[in-house]
């Protein structure tokens, strides 16, 4: 079934619309590109609802939102919602500061999410449960599952809580994802690309639990793949081959990890002792 989901992906192409945050919109329009999405970046006033119009799906980040972002994202949102497409918002460092918290609180008033995804932290926020933050990282633990339902009931929408685990919470229930790597929290943009991934197989026919499955696994399994190539050295080295991997059928990265610990053991191989 995955694999199915992301093969009608690659086969639709569907246009995704990000008014996205300025740290990560190179990098998720070429992952986005190596999936087999076709993103747009476009946070114009006057031509967001155009863009929307001929668009698949929206996705909305905050991470750098200014005053003037925030009413376009309400705009594109609106219109997105009129239209029936999916909209994914992602609070990004939400509980960082007062003018985020306000702002996504305005923003989820204004505009129906398909999906909220966040990391936990963020998501723990909006649920009003304690957990640890620094910026826009998690730092502190606790039970993602009752934060992600708490999210769910509140904003009545599925919801992506990432993390070491992932919890994948539709009104059919919770669903755990544990592939991934511990180096994507080295390079910043990780969570942002992810969004915009889902968004793609939200954005064609389907079962919304299955397809945010299919997402958060495979982006997951890329890391796990990627990491292993022996020209991986770190984060650095580790970003083009994540990109390559993003491209690969589903069953060649599944085929790609050979041990069970997978991207563990080459950690060892490659001579760190931390990650
Ligand atoms: N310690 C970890 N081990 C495995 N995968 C992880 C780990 N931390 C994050 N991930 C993965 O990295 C991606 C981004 O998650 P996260 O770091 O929580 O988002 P953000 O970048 O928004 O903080 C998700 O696919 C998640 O599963
Ligand atoms: C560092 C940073 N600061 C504002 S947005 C941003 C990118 C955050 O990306 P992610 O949440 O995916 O790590």
């Amino acid at each position: 079934m995955r694999s199915k989901i992301i093969e009608a992906v690659r086969k639709e192409r569907p246009l995704i619309h990000h008014i996205t945050n300025q740290v990560v919109m190179n990098f998720s329009a070429n992952g986005l590109l190596a999936f087999g999405g076709s993103p747009i970046m476009a946070k114009e006033s006057n031509e967001v609802e155009e863009i929307v119009d001929i668009s698949s799906g929206l996705l909305l980040n905050i991470g750098t939102a200014l005053e003037y972002d925030i009413d376009v994202m309400i705009k594109a949102g609106q219109k997105a919602n009129l239209r029936g497409i999916p909209v994914v918002i992602d609070p990004v460092g939400v509980g960082a500061s007062t003018y985020r918290s306000e702002r996504v609180k305005l923003l989820l008033q204004k505009v129906k999410p398909t999906v909220i995804k966040g990391n936990a932290g963020e998501l723990a926020h909006l649920a009003g449960i304690k957990w640890g933050t620094k910026g826009v990282d998690s730092t502190g633990s606790g039970n993602i599952v009752e934060v992600a339902q708490n999210v769910m009931q509140q904003y009545q929408c599925a919801v992506v809580l990432t993390g070491e685990k992932d919890a994948i919470q539709t009104t059919n229930g919770t669903v755990i994802n544990e592939s991934g790597h511990k180096i994507l929290e080295q390079i910043t943009g990780a969570g942002c690309l992810l969004g915009s991934i889902m968004t793609a197989c939200i954005a064609i026919e389907g079962n919304l639990e299955e397809q945010l499955d299919a997402a958060v696994y495979f982006y997951g399994l890329a890391a796990e793949y990627a990491y292993q190539k022996p020209e991986v050295n770190g984060p650095g080295t580790f970003l083009p081959n994540f990109i390559d991997a993003l491209s690969y059928d589903l069953t060649v990265l599944e085929r790609g990890i050979t041990d069970e610990k997978g991207a563990t053991k080459e950690i060892l191989h490659h001579g760190q002792s931390e990650l």
